[in-house]
């Protein structure tokens, strides 16, 4: 594993509570029958949407204050929104979640959930069922392989989550389907989006690959999916405000029937059709 001393002192801490959680004792391992993602992001394309996974993140180290809304509530006007597949933050120190959480969610809802949190032994894949789990390549380290093939046996997918080019070699070396490119440096905090950028045309085209962290506008999902995403994720940028609004208005980014203007970081000018299209 690196050396921890170059993380951000939250993310430290992070990964210590994250030990502690592992030593809990579990009954059992979990036996998943999983929603499929792939499938999940398939219909989202065949239907205009872009596929996303909106994130329910009540709080985070980069994030001012806490957002106290019932997560089944905004998990179910993130799908109303459009969102393809939830992902449900189950730390419960640093980002205000829960297994609990997870579980009712799912419950609630019919798209693929990912379980995010930080995984670093095979007993805390058993704490709550969900369809896909991430693994962070820098924080399991050599362990990778072996989480990967735990985490399959009991039926989950895994979303495997890299941010250089070293981990992604690690990664695809492992066995990894689903890669995520986190544009949140976890040793900073700080978010560039020319992360993805940089690491995306090193991915086998068999991956299905998601830009994730500080997607924040329509013209952010456009130059994601430009540099090669198959699938966003975005927590704080939906959690602002209006979720379903928000999620629709990110899903809708290449419909060609956003506002002119509306949101767009990147100062291009729209010149498409803006015409409101009926849902
Ligand atoms: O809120 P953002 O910038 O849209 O980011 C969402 C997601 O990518 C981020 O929450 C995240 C990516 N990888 C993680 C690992 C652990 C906790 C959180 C994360």
């Amino acid at each position: 594993m690196e050396d921890q001393t170059e993380l951000a002192p939250a993310v430290r801490s992070i990964l210590a509570a994250a030990r502690d959680r592992a030593a809990e004792g579990r009954s059992g391992e979990v036996a998943v029958v999983p929603r499929d993602l792939r499938a999940a992001f398939d219909r989202a394309e065949a239907d205009g949407r872009v596929p996303l996974i909106a994130e329910v993140k009540p709080t985070s180290p980069t994030t001012d204050g806490t957002r106290e809304d019932d997560p089944v509530a905004l998990a179910e006007r993130m799908v109303a929104g459009g969102a393809a597949a939830l992902s449900v933050l189950t730390e419960p120190e640093h980002f205000g979640g829960s297994v609990e959480t997870l579980e009712r969610v799912r419950e609630a809802v019919d798209v693929p959930v990912l379980r995010k949190d930080f995984l670093v032994a095979e007993s805390q894949l058993d704490a709550v069922e969900s369809d896909v789990v991430l693994l962070i390549a820098r924080f399991v380290g050599d362990d990778l392989p072996d989480l990967l093939a735990a985490a399959r046996d009991r039926g989950f997918q895994v979303l495997v989550e890299v941010h250089n080019r070293d981990e992604l070699e690690r990664a695809v070396d492992a066995g990894a389907s689903v890669i995520g490119v986190n544009n949140r440096d976890l040793a900073e905090l700080v978010v560039d989006l020319g992360t993805f950028e940089s690491v995306a045309p090193h991915v086998p085209d068999d991956v299905t690959l998601i830009a994730e962290s500080g997607i924040g506008s329509p013209g952010d999902v456009r130059r994601m999916r430009a540099a090669g995403a198959d699938a966003l994720l975005v927590g704080s940028a939906i959690m602002d405000g209006d979720v379903e609004a928000n999620t629709r208005e990110l899903v809708r980014a290449e419909a060609g029937d956003e506002e002119a203007g509306a949101g767009g970081a990147d100062g291009e000018t729209d010149t498409r059709d803006t015409t409101e299209t009926p849902t």
